[in-house]
């Protein structure tokens, strides 16, 4: 080539857009195009003067790999294809996508390796970004599928759950549409086991259970009140079955994970037939006498002292009638236990009859019964006691074709003409009766005691 041409030569290849260089075999540098200093902000001289050019401008990681492409390339003459990371002046690393070919000398003059290097910086970066995006979408999308799994087991060891609890539970959106009934509910409001609710208005499920209820308005005004106001938790609602149960309703208002305003209402029912039932009758044992029915001394002490109290907030009179059979131990000696049981039955709804409904009785023990009237005085009470005098003497039994009947002792006090207390009362009363006693049975007696005279005539 003649000089001309090769100045051109050399103006092209100094004018290269990429990086041009030429490298002996040992390694070092021969050549390299001015655009070294726009990649790695090192000058075409500073790389000529480096003892090794691979050391200086190739970060120390990929040197080797360089260094035997290098030798491989000038051997077999195959061309070569590298992405490989140059060091740049300021210390930073620039990826560029690099050429290795071998040019052969002319003349016998040894090959050379000729390096074409493009600077991929930029689509370096937006794949790695890219790569990292995709990392971390699938980190996120194993993250959905691993909370998924769980809470769908959750879901499912919630639904096993709440189908064998014995409390009603349904959920309505806000919709007013069932999200979520159990199996108890369903069993209480009457519907089958395999019912789907889910979807279900609440206006239709008002029109079917309503007909269920002894006082459907009631409820509906019920539920409208807790609706209306919108009440965060309602109290305890007792709602009356036409068949005789007792169910309560409670509700509370649910709030969304993500939603200030509550996502529904959850309601909660409760069948409480059977422990009302049970607890109905151990208050019933506790404060009743199993044979008559009639309340027990117990009950008799509550309502004598709730009475007093009564009275006295009213300055109203409070009667008392202590009330003995006369001659009931020769019945039990003569017709049998079951005789004498049967004198104390009758008897006790002997007086029922007779007694108002404010005025309650007694069965203290034995043959021993006890009144109390309120709001009574002298005459009202001698009145009573006359009509219970007649009345048990009224009564007629028959045992072993025998007419047998009876008598009653009865004695009267009256807070507070006779006693100022509960105790005092009693003790009036009691005097009273053993005094119709010790004067011939059968008869009635007012206490003569004075109020705050509590022993003197006792004993
Ligand atoms: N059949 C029966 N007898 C009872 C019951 N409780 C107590 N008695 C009996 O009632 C009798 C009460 O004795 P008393 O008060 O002396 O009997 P009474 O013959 O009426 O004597 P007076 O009151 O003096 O007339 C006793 O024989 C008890 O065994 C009961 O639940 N059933």
């Amino acid at each position: 080539m003649d000089r001309p041409g090769l100045s051109l030569l050399r103006k092209v290849a100094e004018g290269v857009h990429g990086v041009e260089a030429l490298l002996d075999a040992g390694g070092r540098l021969l050549w390299i195009s001015p655009s070294i200093e726009r990649v790695t902000g090192r000058s075409p001289a500073q790389c000529l003067a480096a003892a090794d050019a691979i050391e200086l401008l190739v970060v120390d990681t990929d040197r080797n790999h360089c260094r035997r492409l290098l030798a491989q390339v000038l051997q077999d003459g195959a061309t070569r294809d590298v992405e490989l990371r140059f060091t740049r002046a300021d210390g930073a690393v620039v990826w560029v996508a690099s050429h290795w070919r071998r040019v052969d000398g002319e003349n016998g003059e040894p090959a050379v390796l000729q390096l074409s290097a493009e600077d991929i910086q930029t689509r370096k970066e937006t794949e790695y970004k890219l790569l990292e995006t995709v990392a971390e979408l699938r980190r996120a999308q194993a993250l959905r599928e691993h909370y998924l799994v769980r809470s769908i087991d959750e879901r499912q060891r919630l639904a096993v759950l709440l189908n064998l609890i014995r409390l009603g539970i349904l959920f309505i959106d806000n919709d007013r549409r069932v999200l979520y009934a159990n199996r108890a509910m369903l069993e209480i409001w009457g519907y089958s086991p395999d019912t789907n609710l889910i979807g279900t208005r609440e206006a239709v499920l008002k029109q079917t259970v309503l007909p269920l209820l002894a006082e459907p308005d009631v409820f509906l005004a019920h539920l409208e009140q807790v609706l209306e106001n919108r009440l965060p938790v309602s109290e305890p609602f007792e709602i009356r079955f036409r068949d005789g149960r007792t169910v309560t309703d409670r509700s509370a208002v649910v709030v969304g994970g993500q939603r200030a305003h509550g996502i529904g209402r959850v309601w909660i029912y409760e069948d409480i037939t059977e422990s009302r039932r049970v607890s109905e009758q151990l208050v019933a044992l506790a404060e009743r006498d199993p044979l008559t029915n009639l309340y027990n001394r117990r009950r008799f002490h509550e309502e004598l002292e709730r009475m007093l109290v009564d009275a006295v907030r009213r300055n109203a009179g409070v009667g008392l009638v202590a009330l003995d059979l006369d001659g009931f131990k020769p019945i039990n000696d003569a017709f049998g236990h079951q005789a004498g049981d049967a004198v104390l039955v009758g008897l006790a709804e002997g007086v029922r009859r007779i007694i108002r409904r404010n005025e309650m009785f007694f069965r203290l023990g034995g043959d021993e019964f006890a009144l109390l009237v309120p709001d009574t005085d002298t005459r009202g009470l001698s009145e009573l006691a006359a009509r219970l005098r007649e009345g048990v003497a009224g009564l007629q039994f028959s045992f072993g074709g025998r007419a047998v009947s009876v008598t009653a002792s009865i004695g009267m006090a009256i807070f507070p003409d006779h006693a100022d207390d509960a105790e005092g009362l009693m003790a009036a009363a009691d005097e009273a009766m053993y005094r119709s006693k010790s004067e011939g049975r059968n008869r009635w007696t007012f206490s003569t005691r004075q109020p705050g005279e509590f022993s003197r005539h006792s004993g």
